[in-house]
Formats: structure tokens, sequence, C-alpha cells
């Protein structure tokens, strides 16, 4: 009887037990779903206060799980729906597809009320903000006299807050509040690749930089060209809107902002910045992926000579091209302030690709795609002469852009493109 008694306690024991842990799976569980739910209302709030405007080759609806894009959104989503970010005196739910919007109060003490000016473009001030949370941004407060102002923020908001790499300058942020139009950027404290080449108290970039510049910004403008769906066409490649961050690496910034259109002399109008632009745009003024390869084969000969297109830079590679057959011959061109510490066969390599880009036919240049697999094997070329010849990486630049290299080979040779190892490889890009 004893033994009967004894088993009925057990029994209840147990029996309760498992029900008071079934009660609280079931609790925590509907407690789980229920915050789930409110986090997706919100995103999906947030997500429809950013305005919408699909709106040709300068919208992206949703990114290709490219191998090119490092930072692709995909992996963003991957790691769950939402995410939060918590600052002080702030808390803002990132959706998947959203990005922060800031309070322009606080966005007027960062800047010390709009006084600390980075510089003028087109489409209004670029400020630096300190922000409370100790983050540096760059704001963009786009003038209120644009015509384009509204189309532009609704582009770059929507486009931006869904393209993410590694050489592009992300959006982080933007304000919509008292008529202004804002737009917060990761702060680059290196300044533009144009301020390294130009200005006059930058010390003389060095070449194995300019090596890694040129290849920092393909891939960049390959993420764009091959890594978004639909493509994103940049529009104004040039020296000014590649920016430099601490590490000295480059990223594009700009794209998604559709520049006011210039009036040429015909009464035509066109977009983009005399000397970068396309011949075959301007006179089609059709604009295409390749017209973003014209302009950043212009990009390349500034980082070899130097110069800029204002002062006089495509003619002076005409006059060279005339000795250069194209492939060699290009040292005559090379930046006086290098005081000819470069590798000629580099320079030449880098030359022949970029010569390719300035074809006057578009068909006949390469696509980024290509430009990022020669720009590899000079990198590669100038790390190994590097470590050949005692190290001298960039101040800020680790080696582990060498790691980067092998990766990105590794990747062409998966997806079948058969590569020769030597230097002068960029034989393999279409010929002029
Ligand atoms: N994210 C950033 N970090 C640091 N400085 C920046 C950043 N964005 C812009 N700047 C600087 O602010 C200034 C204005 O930049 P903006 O991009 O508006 O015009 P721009 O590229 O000089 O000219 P344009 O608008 O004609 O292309 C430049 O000096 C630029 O280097």
């Amino acid at each position: 009887m004893n033994g009967v008694s004894e088993g009925l306690i057990i029994g209840t024991t147990v029996g309760v037990v498992i029900g008071v842990l079934l009660a609280v799976g079931i609790l925590l569980c509907m407690r789980y779903r229920r915050s789930q739910a409110q986090i997706r209302s919100s995103s999906s709030r947030r997500s429809s206060t950013i305005p919408i405007r699909a709106n040709g080759v300068n919208t992206c609806a949703e990114l290709s799980t490219s191998t090119t894009g490092q930072e692709s959104p995909r992996e963003f989503e991957d790691r769950g729906p939402s995410l939060w970010i918590e600052g002080p005196g702030r808390k803002s739910l990132i959706s998947a597809s959203g990005i922060p919007k800031y309070a322009y109060k606080e966005l007027q003490k960062a800047t010390s009320n709009f006084t600390k000016l980075l510089g003028q473009g087109a489409f209004g001030p670029v400020y630096k903000a300190d922000m409370s949370s100790g983050e540096i941004l760059a704001v963009k407060v786009l003038a209120n006299n644009s015509k384009q102002g509204e189309k532009e923020f609704q582009n770059e908001v929507l486009l931006l807050g869904r393209l993410h790499h590694r050489n592009l300058v992300n959006l982080v942020g933007y304000c919509a509040e008292k008529g202004q139009h804002i737009l917060l950027y990761a702060y680059m404290p290196n300044g533009s690749l144009a301020s390294h080449l130009y200005g006059e108290n930058s010390a003389p970039l060095r070449w194995d930089l300019r090596v890694n510049i040129a290849l920092d910004v393909a891939r960049g403008l390959e993420y764009l060209h091959d890594g978004a769906v639909p493509p994103v066409v940049h529009r104004d490649i040039k020296s000014p809107n590649i920016l430099l961050d601490q590490s000295m690496h480059a990223r594009v910034a700009d794209f998604g902002l559709s520049r006011e259109e210039m009036l040429t002399r015909n009464g035509a109008n066109i977009r983009g910045t005399y000397g970068y632009l396309d011949p075959e745009y301007v006179s089609s003024r059709s604009f295409t992926k390749k017209s973003d390869v014209y302009s950043y084969g212009v990009l390349l000969f500034e980082l070899i000579a130097g110069r800029n297109p204002q002062q006089g830079l495509m003619e002076y590679v005409e006059l060279a091209a005339i000795n250069a057959d194209g492939k060699t011959g290009w040292e005559e061109i090379a930046d006086s302030r290098l005081e000819g510490a470069f590798d000629v066969e580099e320079l030449n390599d880098m030359a022949a690709a970029a010569y390719k880009c300035v074809s006057r036919v578009s068909r006949k240049r390469p696509s980024m795609r290509d430009v990022v697999q020669a720009l590899i094997r000079v990198a590669k070329h100038s790390h190994s002469s590097r470590n050949h010849h005692g190290r001298r990486l960039p101040p800020g630049r680790t080696d582990d852009e060498s790691v980067d290299l092998e990766a990105s080979e590794d990747q062409s040779s998966a997806s079948g493109h058969q590569r020769q190892e030597s230097v002068g490889s960029v034989s393999e890009l279409p010929d002029v």
C-alpha cells in the first residue's frame, strides 16, 4: 500500500512539473511571437516613412547574392529581420531595407548649428557631425533651391539603404524635417582622392597606394554594376567623388544622386562632369555601364599622371598613346611627384587597362568585372614586390589585402575564367 501511495506522489509531482514547464514554454513562445510581430509592424511603419519612387537605372529593388558584395544586404538580412541600435538618448529600429531617421535637432547640435563645413557640392553643403554617441558623420544638406532635390533624396534614401559595400561611402541615416532633406554618411577622414592628387598641402601619393585605390574603386563600381539588381550606373565617377577612409581604402561616393543637368553649347542637356564624359553618351544621350567604365578609365589615368581632365589629361594621354602602342611606353606620362618610384610593368599594365576603358567605342571597353581581375594582378605584383623588397605598407593599411586578392582570384576561377598569372594579363581585356 505504501508503495502504491509513494508511486502516486511521485507520479503527481512529475506530472505537475511537466505541466508547469509546458505552461512556461507556451508563455515564452507567445511572448516571443508577440515581440516579433511588434518588430515587424514597427519596421514596416519605418519603411513606409521612407519615400519610395522607382525611377529607372538609379533605383535598386533588391540585391543579388553576387560574390562581389562583401557586405551585401543579403548577409545583413540573414542575421535576422531587424537590428536594434542604441545610443545615448536615442533608440532606432533598423529594418533590413530601411535606415535610421535622425531628428533635425540632433544634427543641429552635432554640427554646432551647421557651422562645421567640410565643403560645398553641387547638391548643397556637407558638414562634419560629432554625434553624442561618439560617431563622426558627414551630413549632406540637399539645397532647397535644387529642382531635383526631392527626387534625388527619394532615390538616394531608397537606394543606399539597400546598397552596402566596403568600397562605397555607405548611407547611415537621413533626416526629413523642417522642409530639409539631409543625408548622413560615414565620415571619411582622409578626404577625397582629388585632394591627395592635387592638394598643395598633401604629400605625394605613393605608387602602391595608387594601385590599391584603383582596385578599391573598381570593386565598388563592379558591385554597383553587377551586384545590384537592377544594376546601378553611377554617372559621375571622378577623383573628387572618391573618398578615403582612415585606412586609406578608397570608397565611391555620390552614387544614386542625379546631378543637375548641364547645358551644352548646342543647348542640349547632359549629366555628369566635363572631361569624364563618355563621348558616346554625349552624342547618343544614352548613359550605360560602359559610360561609367569610360569615366573610370579617365580616373586611372589621373592616378598615373597626377593630372586631371581640366589640366589637359586626355590630350596628354592621346599624345603618349602615339608612342605607347597601347600596352608599353606609358611611363613617360607618370606623375613627376612619384619621382620615378613606381614599377614600370605595373604602370604599363594599369595604363593599358585605362586605355581600353577610354575607347571611344563603348562596346570595345571592358566590363568592370574584367577590370577588377586585371587590377588584382597588378596589385598582387605590387604586394609581392613590396614583400620581396621589405614591407612598406601604407599607414593604417594592413597586409590583409593579399588575402583579399587571393579570394577574388579564386572567385574568378570558380566562375570559369581562365587567367594567366603574369602581370601582362591586361591583354585579356578586349582590344581597343
Ligand atoms: N562622407 C564624407 N566624409 C568626409 N568628407 C566628405 C564626405 N562627403 C563629402 N565630403 C566632402 O564634402 C565636400 C563636398 O562634397 P560633395 O560630394 O557634396 O561635392 P563634390 O563631390 O566636391 O562636388 P560635386 O557635388 O560637384 O560632385 C567635398 O570636399 C567632399 O570631400
